[in-house]
């Protein structure tokens, strides 16, 4: 048995708008086994969360379509799947939580009807029977069950966000997306939120996928790292291989000079230059024109993956040898 829970093919997504077509995913390659962490990094508007609502195929049509690719979940391929049955698998095997969390519950339920309305949707339970599991959940995620009656402006804003976790967690699923989970949270709640995902993730062997800014989160919870630059992942390794040998000029930069995993690490470091605008993406290396290192060739040829040390890839004609880089990379 593989085990392997996500496999992203090739994905391509593009936004039809009145401006133009933004390629907002472009040749995405990603796999999450069971039980694993993968961290999404990158600058605002390179792709994360198109990436993210492609997988629960909840990508807005229009002006969003997925043009190419495949995704297979625990080896199924589900871009074809019919939408009933796609219902299903979200919050059934893939749940995500959202960027802003805060708006994600429902003011005029409680808690415990929230996150029991998910449980009857996947599991044949009665009313009773669901409200009980939902107790359960709540105290999982470190509420008391008893606050189960209570409404979302009873819980403070970390409290919250456990609800949130808890609905998305009610139906035990195989991989949870979440996009930016902490990053409404101040500093200590945001730890605790992150230990409580951690504990749950070996818990119950799930696949995350963790879409964040801050590699602080990064360092403490991810097993390997994506990063994502213009809707292409240009460096993907194991989490100790790419805070010690960052190695796409790109990481290089947002790293700072010299990251260190034992390092209070903070946000990611601003680069020069602009991201480029996604509905005219530059020829060849989509980074050239922010590139210290870049050359003609950089310009004309699009980089593929090259593998530097297992398990760790870089989209960057200075690894095919292509390209001598000017200096220290
Ligand atoms: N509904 C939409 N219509 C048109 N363009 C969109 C739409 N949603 C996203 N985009 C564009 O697609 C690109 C990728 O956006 P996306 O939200 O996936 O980036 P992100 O990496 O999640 O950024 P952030 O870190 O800010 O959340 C951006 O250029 C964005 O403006
Ligand atoms: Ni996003």
């Amino acid at each position: 048995m593989s085990n392997e829970f996500l496999n992203i093919k090739n994905l391509h997504i593009h936004y039809v708008t009145e401006e133009g077509t933004v390629k907002a995913v472009n040749g995405v390659n990603m796999e999450i086994n069971k039980g694993e962490t993968l961290g999404l990094v990158g600058e605002t508007g390179a792709g994360k969360t198109t990436t993210a609502l492609g997988i629960l195929r909840l990508v807005p049509n229009p002006p969003g379509k997925i043009i190419d690719g495949e995704i297979f979940l625990e080896g199924q391929s589900i871009l074809e799947l019919p939408e009933d049955e796609m219902r299903m698998i979200r919050g059934n095997k893939v749940s995500m939580i959202f960027q802003d969390p805060m708006t994600a519950l429902n003011p005029v339920m409680t808690v415990g009807e929230q996150i029991s309305e998910v449980i009857e949707i996947h599991e044949k339970l009665s009313n009773k029977e669901a409200f009980e599991k939902a107790k359960k959940m709540l105290e999982l995620v470190g509420i008391p069950g008893a606050r189960a009656v209570d409404y979302p402006h009873q819980f403070s804003g970390g409290m919250k966000q456990r609800v949130v976790i808890a609905i998305a967690l009610a139906c035990n699923p195989g991989l949870l997306i979440a996009d930016e989970p902490t990053t409404a949270l101040d500093v200590t709640i945001q730890a605790q939120v992150l230990e409580l995902m951690n504990n749950l993730k070996n818990e119950f062997n799930t696949a995350m996928l963790l879409i964040t800014h801050d590699l602080g989160v990064v360092a403490e919870v991810c097993d390997k790292v994506a990063i994502m630059y213009a809707g292409e992942i240009v460096e993907y390794s194991k989490i100790e291989d790419l805070f010690e040998n960052p190695s796409h000029p790109y990481t290089r930069g947002l790293f700072g000079s010299i990251p260190n995993l034992d390092e209070e690490v903070d946000r990611l470091k601003p680069i020069k230059g602009l991201m480029p605008d996604p509905t005219n993406l530059p020829s060849g290396c989509k980074f050239h024109p922010r590139c210290p290192h870049a050359t003609e060739y950089c310009k004309e040829n699009h980089p593929e993956d090259t593998e530097i040390a297992p398990e760790h890839k870089v989209k960057c004609h200075i690894y095919t040898g292509q390209v001598k880089p000017k200096g220290e990379i």
